[in-house]
């Protein structure tokens, strides 16, 4: 793994020293919009735009949920990176589900960020919309493209479904401030770490957002009520991680999603809305964390459970 400086590959891992051993996420480097705005830069038109994911990647598979739910599929196409991201970082190498860059036929999604700009400095990460008439990356922030795909398609698809409506923000906004910061890279945060306190510090906080999140669920349907939002979708891409890689590899075993009763049943209703489980790709994900953070886990074994069938009836 590593990151282009001035255009220039250079292999590193994150630099945890120079912040007591704690993991601190980068702000995302490419921040435009998709807007139907008059003069925007970047109107919604279908065919103009492309998508490079890692099925593995849980801020990718927020973009991938949404180009489903918002049926943007036949307006925005797909490139699928191998799951493995060593010293060349992400790549189109072959593997099973992965599909090659079937725009360009590059060989490392870093040439797509120099393909953008080649004296680009930038971590090279997934999600990235790319704007295949400009030949520019449009964002590569996650939290920023599911809201585009919320609104900016709507007259061309004639799907109005709102994932983030104006009633239900503040709510929301306040339910991702702590989801984001303990649970989504909370995990991060316990398996990056490289001293014990800061490792403590981060699974002592992802535990009782669990509990809070166990409790509010076990009251309501959704994290913001009686509506499914866009808070629940940034919640499961972490959920769905958790039992088969964060619970082992990133140490986050105080506990199993299985065991809290409220939080499994949503995840599996999660998991069975229509078209959602199609996203998921538990093979990418075991691969990818397993053998690519070699500091972690060395022999780059990956591990064959956890026995989950997500698809068996559940409480509504
Ligand atoms: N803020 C970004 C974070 C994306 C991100 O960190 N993706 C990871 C994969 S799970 C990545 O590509 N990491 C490579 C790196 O950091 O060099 C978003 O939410 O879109």
């Amino acid at each position: 793994m590593g990151l282009l400086v001035n255009g220039q590959w250079q292999d590193k891992w994150y630099d945890t020293d120079s912040n007591g051993g704690k993991f601190k996420r980068e702000s995302a480097s490419f921040r435009d919009q998709i807007s139907n705005e008059k003069g925007a830069a970047f109107p919604p038109e279908s065919g103009r735009y492309h998508l490079y994911v890692s099925l593995a990647c849980p801020w990718a598979h927020r973009a991938l949920i949404f180009r489903k739910l918002k049926a943007i599929e036949t307006h925005i196409s797909v490139s699928v990176v191998c799951p493995d991201m060593l010293d060349e970082g992400w790549t189109f190498a072959d593997f099973p589900g992965a599909t090659g860059d079937t725009l360009y036929g590059k060989q490392f999604l870093r040439e797509i960020y120099t393909l953008h700009d080649e004296t680009v400095t930038t971590r090279v990460t997934v999600p990235v919309l790319w704007d295949k008439q400009t030949k520019q990356i449009v964002s590569n922030e996650s939290s920023e493209i599911i809201r585009m795909f919320n609104t900016a398609f709507n007259e061309l698809t004639g799907n109005t479904d709102d994932y983030y409506p104006a009633a239900l923000r503040e709510e929301i906004d306040t339910v991702n401030e702590m989801v984001y910061h303990t649970i989504n890279n909370g995990v991060y945060k316990a398996g990056f770490a490289t001293t014990q306190d800061a490792y403590e510090e981060a699974v002592t906080a992802l535990f009782s957002s669990l509990d809070v999140v166990e409790e509010r669920l076990q009251q309501q349907r959704y994290l913001a009520g009686d509506t499914l939002t866009e808070a629940d979708w940034r919640l499961f891409t972490t959920l769905i991680r958790f039992d088969p890689v964060y619970h082992g590899h990133f140490k986050c075993n105080r506990r199993q999603i299985a065991d809290y009763p409220a939080l499994y049943n949503y995840m599996k209703r999660l998991y069975q809305h229509p078209g959602v489980a199609e996203t998921v790709n538990f093979t990418h994900i075991k691969r990818h964390y397993y053998y690519s953070h070699t500091m972690i886990n060395p022999t780059q074994v990956v591990p064959v459970g956890p026995e989950q069938d997500l698809t068996t009836p559940v409480a509504e």
